[in-house]
Order: structure tokens, then C-alpha cells, then sequence
């Protein structure tokens, strides 16, 4: 064979020789990467981890929470808000009523036509409004106008099958979800925003005379017979259907709980003992705080970088706001430290919030093969135009390990409530609980783990 011959052979077995130590050194590199991504993986399984030992502790925290909370203010992290509401529905009530939802993400106005036993709801009307990110951070009119000037459009679309009866005002009961100290059944002035509302000169006013203000603003002759919780208000029309229901979780935006207490039991409690010796109270247990509780890194850069830094802990663990952005952050750390996504980090996996949790949970329900809902979900949401398979099955992997901590730990509040209500235990009286909230309702695998953790 010729020097040409053999040198063409030398540099082919040079460039062979070259090509296999790249393809090495990428599949060692890659080697590398995955036994880091493996690493990060592990280290929040652990930090996640709620066995049932860790439930129980959680469980008996919250209970003890609770008996503070009720001895006086400011020794608990729980508010356990007296409600002023000291009685339920029986399901007799009759007429045309109304109501406003204000949370934290929409709102609703609803209209109801009830019948009396014999009639139950007659008929129902609901309209649903998402909640513009401007007014949340806004002035208070202009988040109270808004809310009066759907309310009056949607009064002026009452239709057939809703009857006033004659000489009688309108009447509203206002939901409102975020901790208010009730000075009566209509009243009662914001303690905090929470979620994602941070609206000035706010705190320490009475929200019924605001939204007032607004509805007179708007011309509109409507009087806010009570003012409630959307916990008790979930509770309240729990009740009007099954006469067992003494305690509502709310696993929406954010997250609540309330309770039938008796009212003896409320040491703080100064008023007269009502007739029915119980009222509703509201624990306000999104801002449940224990060493118990399951803490990871990203949980706590999550707290420091949050509108409201040390508060709703719990809620920041469970609730519909926060977990597609825990999920993010570990996300964006396996993207710089393991090049999950490839050598650039997805720019947009940088920006909080961008991950909503209606999207975590449609990636966690996939069911295909190839994962193509988590292939479509990166790409619409994250910008991620490629991943391989190992990848996506990371991204539901992440998504499992964070939902299942949320509903497990949700699950053992709700435990710690029945432990106040010596309601945890064989033998107990029946005993239902009204579950309401847009994770709950749509994040099936949450809601799954929550109900057979
Ligand atoms: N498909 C979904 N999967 C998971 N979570 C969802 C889904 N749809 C809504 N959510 C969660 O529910 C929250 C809305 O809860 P909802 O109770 O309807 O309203 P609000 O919190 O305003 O009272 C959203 O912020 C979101 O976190
Ligand atoms: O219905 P949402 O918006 O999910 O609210 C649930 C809870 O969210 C919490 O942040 C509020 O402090 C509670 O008052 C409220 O009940």
C-alpha cells in the first residue's frame, strides 16, 4: 500500500481515534450530568419526605396551634378568626339572595333563588371574573370599583325565576378570601394581604364599607347583610346540604381552614354565649408555621423572595400559587447545574411564576408514552424547543415528589383539626368535610394523595 495510502489510513484512524475519545468524553460528560441531576433529585425526595411519623407530628402542631389561637390573640400562628357566624343553614331559608367571591385569583358573583325545603335552590346564576395582576397591587378603589361595576352588570341580567320580595332591598353576602378581624356579622377590617395582593393603606380598614363606598359610587342599592371567609362561606353552604359537615378546606389560590367550635371552648371569645353554643371559626391555617414541616431550599428562597416573606409558610407548601413555582426553581437548578435543558438555561425558566400550576398538573397527568403534554408544555411555557424523554420524565418526577408533599401535608392539617374536634378516633360521629378550591377540583393527582394519602 502507498505512503499515500497509509497516511490516509493514519489520519483516519487519527480522526476515528479522535471522534470516539468526543463521543467518550460527551457520553462521560453526559454520565456526569445525570448522576448530578440524580444527585438534586434524591436530595428533594429527602427534604420532601412526609412519612406518616412527620403527618402526625404536623397533625398534633396544627391541634396545638389551635387551642393557642383560641386562649387569646397573637400567641399563634393561627388567627382562628371568630366568625360572628353562630348559625348554619337548615336548608328552610327561602327568597332571592345574592353573593360576591372575592379571591385570589377571580371572582365570582352568584344569585340564588331558594325554595325552602321543599324547593332547595330554585335556580342559580354565576358569573366568574379573573382578577387583572394590576389591581391586586393597586389602589383599593380601583380594585373595589371593578369588583361593584361587575356586580351591577350582572344584577342588571337577572332574569326570569328570581323574585325580589316586594319592598325588601337587595341583599349581598361578600366572601372575602384573605384574613379579616370580623367586628360583626357585615364587618370587619383586613389584618394582611396575602397570595398575590399587596394593596396600599388597606390594612386595618373595614372591606364591607369599601366595597359600600364602591356600590354607591355605582349607584347600586345593595346591602352587604354578611360579610364571611370563603372558608366559612364553603362551610355554610356545605352545611345547607349535609346537616355532618363541620369543618371546610379550601385548596384553591391559596389555602384555609375553618371550623363549628363550641363556644366555650373559646377561651378569647369576650360576647355572649349564643343561643346555638357554637361559632364558626376561621383558623386561617395558611400561616401554620412548624419545624415539623418538610422545608427545602427552594421553599425558603421561594419565602425570602415572596410579597410576604415569614408568612403562610404552610400555605406556600400546598397551595395552588406556589407549586408550579417550587417546581420551577428546581427546574432552573438542574438547568445550570446539569444542563437538563442543554448547554443555555431556558431564559424564561428564570422568571417567578412563570410556571402555573394548572400547567404543572397538566404535565403530571400525562399519560403518554413519549410524554408529548410535557414536551408541548415546555416548549409553550418554558421556551424549551427540544428535550429528550430522561428529561421530561424528570420534569413529572419533580411535579410528583412537590404535589404529593402538598396534599399529604393538607391532609394532616385536616387530621389535626379532627384531633380538636375529638373527631380523629373509632367510634367518632359521622363526620363530613366541605372541600372546595380550584386545586382541589382540578389537580386530580393532589386530590388523590390528599383523600388516600
Ligand atoms: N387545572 C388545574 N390544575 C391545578 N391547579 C389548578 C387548576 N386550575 C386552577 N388551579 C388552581 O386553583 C387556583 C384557583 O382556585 P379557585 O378556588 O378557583 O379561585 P380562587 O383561589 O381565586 O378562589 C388557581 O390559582 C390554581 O392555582
Ligand atoms: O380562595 P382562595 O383565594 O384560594 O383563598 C384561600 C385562602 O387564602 C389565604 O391566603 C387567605 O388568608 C384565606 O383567607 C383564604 O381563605
Amino acid at each position: 500500500m502507498g505512503k499515500v495510502a497509509i497516511g490516509a489510513a493514519v489520519v483516519c484512524a487519527a480522526a476515528a481515534v479522535a471522534v470516539t475519545a468526543l463521543v467518550v468524553r460527551h457520553r462521560m460528560r453526559s454520565a456526569e450530568r445525570w448522576a448530578r441531576a440524580a444527585a438534586v433529585l434524591r436530595e428533594l425526595e429527602e427534604k420532601c419526605a412526609t412519612p406518616v411519623e412527620k403527618l402526625w407530628e404536623v397533625a398534633d402542631a396544627m391541634t396545638k396551634e389551635m387551642h393557642a389561637g383560641l386562649e387569646s390573640e397573637d400567641v399563634s400562628k393561627l388567627k382562628m378568626i371568630i366568625s360572628y357566624v353562630d348559625k348554619l343553614p337548615t336548608g328552610d331559608e327561602r327568597g332571592l339572595f345574592y353573593a360576591l367571591d372575592l379571591g385570589g385569583t377571580n371572582f365570582r358573583a352568584l344569585r340564588v333563588q331558594l325554595g325552602g325545603r321543599e324547593g332547595r335552590v330554585v335556580r342559580q346564576e354565576a358569573k366568574e371574573v379573573s382578577i387583572p395582576h394590576d389591581l391586586m397591587v393597586g389602589g383599593s378603589d380601583e380594585l373595589f370599583d371593578f369588583i361593584a361595576s361587575a356586580l351591577v352588570e350582572f344584577v342588571d341580567s337577572e332574569g326570569e325565576g328570581f323574585h325580589l320580595h316586594s319592598g325588601r332591598q337587595r341583599e349581598l353576602g361578600f366572601t372575602f378570601s384573605f384574613p379579616v378581624k370580623q367586628t360583626s356579622v357585615a364587618s370587619g377590617t383586613l389584618i394582611k394581604w396575602t397570595k398575590g395582593f399587596n394593596i396600599d393603606g388597606m390594612v386595618g380598614e373595614d372591606v364591607v364599607s369599601e366595597l359600600n363606598k364602591a356600590l354607591q359610587r355605582q349607584g347600586l342599592d345593595m346591602k352587604v347583610a354578611a360579610l364571611v371567609n370563603d372558608t366559612v362561606g364553603t362551610l355554610a353552604g356545605g352545611r345547607y346540604d349535609d346537616n355532618d359537615v363541620v369543618v371546610a378546606v379550601i385548596l384553591g389560590t391559596g389555602t384555609n381552614a375553618a371550623y363549628v367550635e363550641r363556644a366555650d371552648a373559646i377561651k378569647k371569645w369576650q360576647g355572649p354565649l349564643p343561643g346555638s353554643g357554637e361559632i364558626v371559626i376561621n383558623m386561617e391555617w395558611g400561616n401554620f408555621s412548624s419545624s415539623h414541616l418538610p422545608m427545602t431550599e427552594y421553599d425558603n428562597a421561594l419565602d425570602v423572595e415572596s410579597l410576604n416573606p415569614g408568612d403562610q409558610i404552610y400555605e406556600k407548601l400546598i397551595s395552588g400559587m406556589y407549586l408550579g413555582e417550587i417546581v420551577r426553581r428546581v427546574l432552573l437548578r438542574l438547568a445550570v447545574q446539569t444542563a437538563l435543558f442543554g448547554d443555555t438555561v431556558p431564559p424564561q425558566l428564570e422568571t417567578p411564576f412563570v410556571l402555573r400550576t394548572p400547567v404543572m398538573s397538566a404535565m403530571h397527568h400525562d399519560t403518554s408514552a413519549d410524554l408529548k403534554v410535557v414536551r408541548a408544555k415546555l416548549k409553550e411555557f418554558l421556551g424549551i424547543s427540544s428535550t429528550s424523554l430522561k428529561a421530561r420524565k424528570v420534569v413529572v418526577q419533580i411535579c410528583d415528589i412537590v404535589a404529593k408533599r402538598g396534599a399529604r401535608l393538607a391532609a394532616a392539617g385536616i387530621v389535626g383539626i379532627l384531633k380538636k374536634l375529638g373527631r380523629d378516633g373509632s367510634g367518632m360521629r359521622r363526620t363530613v368535610i366541605a372541600m372546595d378550591g380550584g386545586l382541589y377540583e382540578h389537580y386530580t393527582v393532589f386530590r388523590e394523595c390528599l383523600l388516600a394519602p
